[in-house]
C-alpha cells in the first residue's frame, strides 16, 4: 500500500455522514474534557501548573540525546541514546494532559519492546539501528509481508518511532519559524497530516486531530519546554534540529536500502 493510498483522498471522501458524526462526537468529547479537566485548558496560567511536575525537565536535554545518537563518526544511530531521546519526549507529552495518554502509551510500549532487546542475551546486536537491521535480517527475525512469527521485531518497532520522528521534525521546524500569533494546534495538525497520518487508520487520524486542539498556546508550550525565553527556545531549536534531521535521514536511508520502509 502506498503512502497516498493510506492517507488518501479516496478513503476520506468515502467516509461521508458516518465520519461527520464521529468527528462531531470527538469534538464534543474534547469540549467536555476541556471544561472538566483543568490540565487541558489552553490558558497560560493553568498550563504553568503542569510545568511544576516536570520541573527538572528540559527539551534541550531531550534533543541533546538525538545528537549523542550519532556517535563520533555520524554513521551509526546508537540505540540507547535514541531510546533515551524518546523517553524524554514521552515525558514531555505526558505533561500535556491526559488527552495525549493514548499517544504516549503506544510510544512507551514500543520503547519497552526495544529496551527488552537491549536487556536480552542479544543486547550487543541492538547497540545501533544498523547492527539491529543486519542481525534481524540475517537471522530472519523480521516479518516482511505480514505480521506473523515476529510481530514485534526491532525493525518494525523502530520504524513506527522513526515515522513519528518525522512528525516531530516537521512540527519543531514549524515552531522554529513561528510567530507569537501562530497556533500550536495548526502547526501540529499540518505536520501530522504531512507525515504520520499517512500510516494511521481513519479513527486514529480523527482522534489525533481532535487531541491536537487541546494543545496549549505557543507561549505556554515554550514554558513547558523549560529552555528559557522565546529567543532561547528558537536558538536551541536552531542548534538541535539538524541532529534530529540527521538521525531521521540516516535511519531513512538504512531502511530504504534494505526495503524495510513498509514493514507490516
Ligand atoms: C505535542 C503533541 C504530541 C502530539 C503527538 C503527535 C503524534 C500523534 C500520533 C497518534 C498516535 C496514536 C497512537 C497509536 C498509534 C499506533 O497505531 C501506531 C502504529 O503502531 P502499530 O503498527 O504497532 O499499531 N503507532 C505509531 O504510529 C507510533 C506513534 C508514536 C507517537 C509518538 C509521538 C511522540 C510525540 C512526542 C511529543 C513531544 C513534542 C515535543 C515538542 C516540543
Amino acid at each position: 500500500m502506498t503512502r497516498t493510498a493510506r492517507g488518501g483522498i479516496s478513503r476520506r471522501s468515502s467516509s461521508s455522514k458516518t465520519s461527520q458524526c464521529v468527528e462531531c462526537l470527538l469534538q464534543r468529547l474534547l469540549c467536555k474534557l476541556q471544561v472538566t479537566d483543568p490540565n487541558l485548558s489552553r490558558s497560560h496560567s493553568s498550563f504553568l501548573k503542569m510545568t511544576e511536575a516536570v520541573e527538572n525537565f528540559s527539551l534541550k536535554d531531550v534533543l541533546a540525546d538525538f545528537k549523542s545518537c550519532l556517535g563520533n563518526d555520524n554513521q551509526a544511530v546508537l540505540m540507547d541514546y535514541y531510546l533515551s531521546g524518546w523517553k524524554g519526549l514521552v515525558k514531555f507529552m505526558n505533561s500535556l494532559g491526559t488527552i495525549f495518554t493514548f499517544v504516549s502509551k503506544d510510544a512507551v510500549a514500543k520503547i519497552q519492546i526495544m529496551e527488552g532487546y537491549r536487556n536480552s542475551a542479544e543486547s550487543d546486536k541492538y547497540i545501533s539501528l544498523q547492527s539491529m537491521v543486519a542481525y534481524e535480517l540475517a537471522a530472519k527475525l523480521v516479518d516482511l509481508e505480514k505480521r506473523s512469527d515476529h510481530p514485534n521485531s526491532g525493525c518494525r518497532t523502530i520504524l513506527r518511532l522513526h515515522r513519528a520522528l518525522r512528525w516531530l521534525q516537521l512540527f519543531l521546524d514549524r515552531l522554529k519559524t513561528s510567530t507569537a500569533e501562530s497556533k500550536t494546534s495548526t502547526m501540529c495538525t499540518n505536520a501530522y497530516n504531512e507525515s504520520l497520518s499517512n500510516y494511521h487508520p481513519w479513527i486514529i487520524r480523527k482522534t489525533a486531530t481532535v487531541a491536537f486542539c487541546a494543545l496549549p498556546n505557543r507561549d505556554a508550550f515554550f514554558d513547558v519546554m523549560n529552555v528559557g525565553t522565546s529567543d532561547e527556545v528558537m536558538a536551541m531549536l536552531n542548534e538541535a534540529m539538524p541532529y534530529v534531521a540527521e538521525v531521521y535521514e540516516i535511519t531513512q536511508q538504512l531502511y530504504a536500502q534494505h526495503n524495510l520502509l513498509d514493514l507490516p
